[in-house]
């Protein structure tokens, strides 16, 4: 490798490892201005040496041309929906059908749920190739490079390995007010909520736009068989995602009674208002996979899950 070379080797490890400190742990190991100086130094090496831009270069996140439009895409495994609890009497009764149906040695993991727009991305040996919208579950759109922008999402893993994982893009309460106030001083309309202005960010045909509106996501599940990863359990596949490199929301905890459930529920219904981000639940599995496996589905959703919800916000007018 000549000089120009390695120093462009070094600046891709370097941003890479950066970016992933301060957008992934949420917790910056140099100064912005660093960053900044050190992705200008990589601009221009790049525009001066083209062909030898990575892939996965941090000035590679907002390439993307305007489309006419998003390709459909046909997820490999359908993007489940969740049944909801709205009380603690849905919530004893969900517990009580799982001791039912597989006695009591089994224990959940709970989770925010996080109030955005979910999200299915997939990596070929580490790289990531394709992102797409829910849709209907079956079918989503190809948003690839408006998810490219969010520096949450790893452009590569930490190791080489081909995988589709799910989760939720959302726009952070304090990137919601930025965006707001601009636009009420630019006369535009406003968004209702952060989740309509990171839905709406994603639907842009600019990737360039999205790029602007600050978002992050938080990825909870993986497409497929967790098994095939020689994972036993929800719980493990959330510390292997971190482990890959993926941003987990770190308020997750384990749960071996419906009773350490409520009081989780209890802490984030009060909680709740100092989180960065809007959450609009909590989600509760039964954590073993083969206790999932035989629990099974309904025709809409998981029987070993559940949706709690928080009761509508009384609107002030
Ligand atoms: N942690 C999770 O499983 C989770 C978090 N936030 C959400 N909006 C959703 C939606 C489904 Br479906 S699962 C899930």
């Amino acid at each position: 490798m000549n000089e120009i070379e390695q120093r462009i080797a070094e600046l891709n490890k370097l941003l890479h490892e950066y970016g992933h400190a301060y957008y992934v742990l949420d917790n910056p190991i140099v100064a912005d201005s660093v960053y900044d100086q050190l992705l200008h130094e990589l601009i221009a090496l790049e525009e001066a040496n083209p062909s030898l831009i990575y892939p996965d270069s941090p000035t590679q996140r907002v390439g993307g041309a305007v489309v006419a439009g998003f390709k459909k895409v046909t997820h490999d495994y359908p993007m489940l929906s969740l049944s909801n609890a709205f009380n603690e009497a849905d919530i004893r009764e969900f517990d009580r059908k799982i001791r039912q149906a597989i006695g009591d040695q089994f224990s959940y993991v709970c989770e925010l749920k996080i109030d955005g727009l979910a999200i299915s991305l997939k990596y070929d040996n580490g790289v990531f190739v394709q992102g797409a919208t829910r849709g209907d579950g079956v079918i989503g759109e190809d948003i690839t490079a408006n998810l490219k922008t969010i520096r949450a999402v790893p452009l590569r893993l930490k190791e080489p390995i081909t995988i589709e994982v799910r989760g939720e893009a959302y726009m952070p309460k304090r990137s919601f007010e930025k965006l707001n106030s601009l636009r009420a001083d630019n006369g535009e309309e406003l968004f209702a909520n952060p989740r309509n202005a990171a839905a709406g960010s994603l639907r842009q045909l600019d990737p360039k736009i999205a790029a602007s509106r600050q978002l992050s996501t938080f990825i909870y599940s993986i497409g497929g068989d967790g098994e095939a990863y020689g994972i036993d359990g929800h719980g493990e596949m959330l510390d292997y995602l971190e482990g890959l490199g993926f941003p987990s929301n770190k308020e997750r905890q384990h749960c071996t009674s419906i009773e350490e459930v409520l009081a989780f529920i209890e802490k984030w219904t009060d909680n709740r208002p100092h989180l960065a981000y809007e959450i609009d639940g909590i989600v509760i599995k039964v954590d073993r996979y083969a206790q999932q496996d035989e629990l099974g589905y309904t025709a809409k959703s998981p029987r070993w899950a559940i949706a709690y919800k928080f009761p509508a916000e009384e609107v002030v007018t």
